[in-house]
Formats: C-alpha cells, sequence, structure tokens
C-alpha cells in the first residue's frame, strides 16, 4: 500500500473508535482481519497513525480546528510523521486509495496556529477532568508530565538472566538498536519510533524464542526490582495477570524459592504456562483456584499486589484508554483495589511484605488508597521509599516522585512508563 492508503485506513479505523467507543488495538485487529491483503509493513504504519493522532488528539483537533478523524490523522501525519503538507501532497499524487485532501480550512489552520498559545490542557491532550488529579500528583510539573506521556514510547526488553547476559542479547539483536539502560542493568531499550519508521518486531527474533529476553517496559521491570524478591523466599503474586512481574522476579530468585501466582480470571493468566516454559523458569506455580492459595496463609515473605487501576501511566502505550475513562469507571478500580488489598493480608506471616502496585498516577489509586489502607491496619508500617530506591540506584538513576506514602515513576520524571510503588511490612 502507498502512504494514501495507509492513511485512509488509519482514517476508517480512528471512526471506528470514535463512533463504537472501542479500543484501539480490537480496531486495528478487525482492519486487518477484513484486509488480509496488507502486509506487515502496512499495519504498523497505519497503526502508528491511529495510536499518533490518539495519543496528541486535542492538540491535532486544535490545530486543525477540526474533531473528524479524518483531519487528526492527517494532522498525525504531519505532526509526527515529520512531512510537511507539500510533501504529503506529493506523496498522495495519483493514489486512487488515498483519502480526500484536507480542507483549505483545515490546512489554514494548521500553519496558523501556534501550540504555544493552546489552553494548557490541549497542550498535555489531558481530558479537563484529569488535570486537577496531575496537579494533585506532580504539583506545578504537571504539564510537562502530561506531555511527555502522549509521546511516542520506547521499546524496553527485558534481559532474562536465567538465561542470557545483556551483552549477549546486544550482540544477537545488532540492528535493531537496543542498547543498555546505563543505571539498571537488565534493560535494553530501543528507542520511539522516528518519523514514518517502526520498531522491529523482536519478538520474531531467535533470541526472543530462545528465552533469553522478555518485552517489559522498564517501569515494569524497576518495581518488579524494587519488591525486593530473593533466592529462598515464597513469594505469592496475586494479580499475576499473564505474568510480567512474575517472571521478573523469578529471574531476581535465580530460580530458588517459590512464586505461588493467581488471578481471577483464568484466561488473564493462561499464558503464563509458555511463558514460564520459554523462560526457563522453575520455581513458579501458578493458581487458578483461590481455595488452592489456603495452605500459603501466614506463610508468605512477600505478598505483590499488582493491583487493577485506571491504567493512566500507560497512556503512551495506550492512548485510546485515556479518551475512555470516566470517573465512574476511577471509582470502581478504587474499590477494587480496596477489596485486593484486604484479601492478601492473610497470606503474610510476621516481618513479611506487601508490595502494592499500580500502573496509574492518580492519587485516588495511590497515595491515598494507602493512607486509607494504613489507617485500618495499624499492624503494618511503612519501609521508607526513598532509602529503597537509593540503595537500588544510587545517585545515577533519575529521581521517581515520592508522595507520602510510596514512590512514583513516570515518563517525565523516570524516562518509563507511570508506575506507583509502595512496599508496607507486617508487625
Ligand atoms: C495490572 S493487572 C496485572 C498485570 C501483571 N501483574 C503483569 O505484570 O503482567 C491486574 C490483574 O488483576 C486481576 N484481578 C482483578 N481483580 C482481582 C481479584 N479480586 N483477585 C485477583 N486478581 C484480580 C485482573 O484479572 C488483572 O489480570
Amino acid at each position: 500500500m502507498r502512504l494514501g492508503g495507509r492513511l485512509q485506513a488509519a482514517i476508517e479505523v480512528l471512526q471506528d473508535i470514535k463512533s463504537r467507543r472501542r479500543p484501539a488495538a480490537e480496531a486495528l485487529k478487525d482492519w486487518g482481519l477484513s484486509h488480509r491483503f496488507a502486509g506487515a509493513g502496512d499495519r504498523a504504519a497505519i497503526g502508528n497513525i491511529v495510536y499518533d493522532a490518539l495519543r496528541e488528539r486535542y492538540l491535532l483537533e486544535w490545530r486543525m480546528d477540526s474533531d473528524d478523524p479524518h483531519d487528526t490523522a492527517f494532522g498525525a501525519l504531519l505532526e509526527d510523521g515529520g512531512l510537511s503538507l507539500d510533501e504529503l501532497d506529493r506523496a498522495q499524487e495519483g493514489d486512487r486509495f488515498a483519502p480526500e485532501p484536507l480542507s483549505e480550512h483545515s490546512r489554514n489552520m494548521w500553519l496558523k496556529k501556534n501550540i504555544n498559545e493552546a489552553p494548557d490542557y490541549i497542550r498535555g491532550n489531558l481530558p479537563q477532568w484529569c488535570v486537577p488529579l496531575f496537579q494533585d500528583i506532580f504539583g506545578s510539573h504537571w504539564l510537562d508530565e502530561a506531555v511527555a506521556l502522549a509521546k511516542r514510547p520506547p521499546l524496553d526488553l527485558r534481559v532474562n538472566r536465567l538465561k542470557a547476559k545483556p551483552e549477549k542479547i546486544v550482540r544477537e539483536l545488532s540492528g535493531t538498536g537496543a542498547k543498555p539502560v546505563s543505571w539498571f542493568d537488565n534493560a535494553l531499550r530501543i528507542p520511539p519510533i522516528e518519523k514514518l519508521k517502526r520498531h522491529p518486531n523482536v519478538q520474531a527474533e531467535p533470541a526472543f524464542q530462545k528465552g533469553y529476553f522478555e518485552v517489559q517496559d522498564l517501569g515494569s521491570q524497576i518495581v518488579a526490582r524494587l519488591a525486593g524478591a530473593k533466592a529462598g523466599m515464597q513469594v505469592l503474586d496475586y494479580c499475576a495477570g499473564a505474568g510480567g512481574k512474575t517472571l521478573a522476579m523469578a529471574a531476581d530468585m535465580e530460580n530458588r524459592g517459590q512464586i505461588h501466582c493467581y488471578d481471577a480470571e483464568k484466561a488473564r493468566l493462561a499464558p503464563i504456562f509458555e511463558r514460564l516454559r520459554r523462560s526457563g523458569v522453575r520455581n513458579v506455580q501458578p493458581h487458578v483456584n483461590i481455595s488452592e492459595l489456603d495452605a500459603l496463609k501466614g506463610q508468605m515473605d512477600i505478598v505483590l499486589l499488582d493491583a487493577p487501576c485506571t491504567g493512566t501511566g500507560t497512556w503512551r502505550r495506550r492512548p485510546d484508554a485515556k479518551w475512555r475513562l470516566t470517573d465512574g469507571q476511577l471509582e470502581r478500580r478504587i474499590a477494587e483495589q480496596k477489596t485486593v488489598l484486604n484479601a492478601t493480608l492473610p497470606y503474610l506471616r510476621t516481618g513479611g511484605h506487601l508490595v502494592y502496585i499500580t500502573c496509574s498516577l492518580l492519587s485516588s489509586e495511590n497515595d491515598k488508597q494507602i493512607a486509607t489502607f494504613l489507617k485500618e491496619n495499624s499492624q503494618f508500617k511503612e519501609i521508607d521509599m526513598k532509602n529503597l530506591w537509593q540503595q537500588h540506584f544510587g545517585d545515577e538513576a533519575p529521581k521517581p516522585v515520592f508522595p507520602e506514602h510510596g514512590l512514583v515513576l513516570s515518563p517525565a520524571s523516570t524516562d518509563t512508563d507511570g508506575f506507583f510503588i509502595s512496599v508496607l511490612e507486617k508487625r
């Protein structure tokens, strides 16, 4: 497909997302199924336009003076694809699959409007009702944080030390641009996509098939490390999902000790079996029935609670979720977090650590949730997160944000997805 056909496809997908309020990944998958002639390169290019248009939706709409997906898709190509209006015109010449050209009005607006004159919530591409929530955690830096959360993300890899060293993987992936992260010994990073390029398909590499690495955001790797899992420990990963943090902890434990992992949804846990096999992890026991956890009561050194949340910290990768989030959903997540926090209490031994994690940036799911928990559960005391950070990463690493009861990673502060972690010790 030529650029015009890809642009037209992106417009159709964006229209589908807008009219049916559906996740971008689903809409893209459906488009792919009904256009089987499109190759991997086409799909990646269409996906890029769609995700760029969603990440910077407000700013593109403001500059185009239009909220039509047709115009924001053009805007995404101009803004992130690095094309000028003339170059875009030329690229579509004679392409019968290209969309209708931009209206004169939108072209003029695009050329005339200066983004520095846009209201702050538009520059930050942040739903207006979320502005006070961002101010609550980031204070006067909220706009920098919102802007960083609307940029293209890098592709991070976690080295699986059970099977390979970083240098070996860097060699095997030469040509992909993967480089070690200077302050985190286990991570490799492929920078964000430039212009119209795409990320390499690292999962097709033999090194991936052999289990030498996993795809995992640096922030997720960091919170798994801060959980403090060590060889020989007994760990319960209570909201394990597909096991991203389980696998990271298993490697930190050098396959010794035991991780019990559980998720309320069987289907979410299902991919873990294949991932464990590929990674050479032997100290993980998945559980699908909660009654199987009874024997663990009072025994666990660590209970990791990677709680269900709004996912606001991952908006770089899932920007459609930003526009679907409602305060009702936020309230539901807060209630679920409270339920799972209480559900995990019986499993810890005295002196054990409850590690509470979310991939949200909002205080009501993080700091405030822990403040309430501590008020209601006086048998827990907090581990000093500034000290913990210093012990692990010293002075070389960027500094997270430290609210009262934990630490917050974010694209602007630590150049990662957004995460919250708090570690509490049972007295
Ligand atoms: C943030 S995701 C976990 C991601 C996973 N830990 C990882 O690193 O890939 C949260 C998980 O919590 C699970 N969950 C939600 N409510 C739960 C409950 N009451 N008990 C156990 N798991 C629950 C969801 O099914 C979801 O998989």
